[in-house]
């Protein structure tokens, strides 16, 4: 269980306080795949980035934080002077016999159907492609925790929609814990089996979506469930700009 007790982040800007997140308690099961929907600014990468370990928080603890922790940035970041089998491989422990780790690559670009382009660079690869290796490069050392700050926000609706089908088949193979951070209420509640609602640092929200997966972004249960967020972040008087 990956657990957030009180957690706060100010930063200083100029003299000046900013309360990027304020007393955040939340906690996730294993297994688990929760949404963080919010606009711009509320807090959502610091969020990730405290409970990585990469920053630390002002007050509060991320307890339960696994060793092995994934992460999946807005952009790919893929290196471009490495093959695409080099890129998936960078984040295997060099401890692993070489055997294992060309079987986990050759496993993982199998998963996000890669294969045929192992041995391309990355300044081959389409958008969808370079999300598809970042996400086979945060899975091939079996993290127990996933973080994923709006990975497929940059790409078009037709790519996104299959790498939405993607991550939720590799989560129920694997079963990592995860976190997925979204600003688009829609993608949250296709996705989340609970969507947290955040507004100007705050945890105003979560909401269950109790829907069996594959899930149809056309059933009209789930437009119920984007109703339902949508209207608690309206709700909040920081989030009066907030569109479906
Ligand atoms: N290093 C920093 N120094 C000062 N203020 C910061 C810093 N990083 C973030 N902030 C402030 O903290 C708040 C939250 O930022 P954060 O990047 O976590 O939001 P976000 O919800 O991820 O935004 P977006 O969706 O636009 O990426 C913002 O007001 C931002 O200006």
């Amino acid at each position: 269980m990956l657990e957030l007790a009180g957690l706060s982040m100010r930063y200083d800007m100029g003299g000046r306080p900013v309360s990027a997140l304020d007393a955040i308690d939340l906690a996730c099961p294993a297994g688990s795949l929760t949404t963080v929907v919010g606009r711009s600014g509320c807090g959502k990468t610091t969020l990730l980035r405290l409970i990585a370990g990469l920053q630390r928080p002002s007050a509060g603890e991320v307890r339960g934080r696994p060793d092995r922790i994934g992460y999946v940035f807005q952009e790919p970041r893929l290196m471009p002077w490495l093959k695409v089998h080099e890129n998936v491989a960078f984040g295997l422990s060099q401890s692993l016999p070489a055997t294992t780790r060309h079987a986990r690559v050759s496993e993982m670009l199998e998963q996000v159907g890669l294969t045929a382009f192992a041995d391309a660079y990355p300044s081959a690869l389409s958008g969808g492609m370079a999300s598809r290796v970042a996400i086979a490069r945060a899975l091939a050392p079996q993290p127990d925790l996933l973080l994923m700050d709006e990975p497929f926000a940059a790409l078009d609706a037709f790519t996104r929609r299959s790498l939405q089908a993607e991550l939720v088949q590799l989560w129920q193979q694997r079963r990592p814990t995860v976190l997925f951070i979204t600003h688009d209420v829609e993608e949250a509640v296709l996705l989340g089996e609970r969507v947290v609602q955040f507004s100007a640092g705050r945890l105003v929200g979560t909401h269950g979506v109790d829907l069996p997966y594959p899930r149809d972004p056309t059933d009209p249960d789930l437009l119920h469930h984007r109703r339902a967020v949508l209207a608690r972040l309206l709700q909040d008087p920081h989030s009066q700009d907030a569109r479906p």
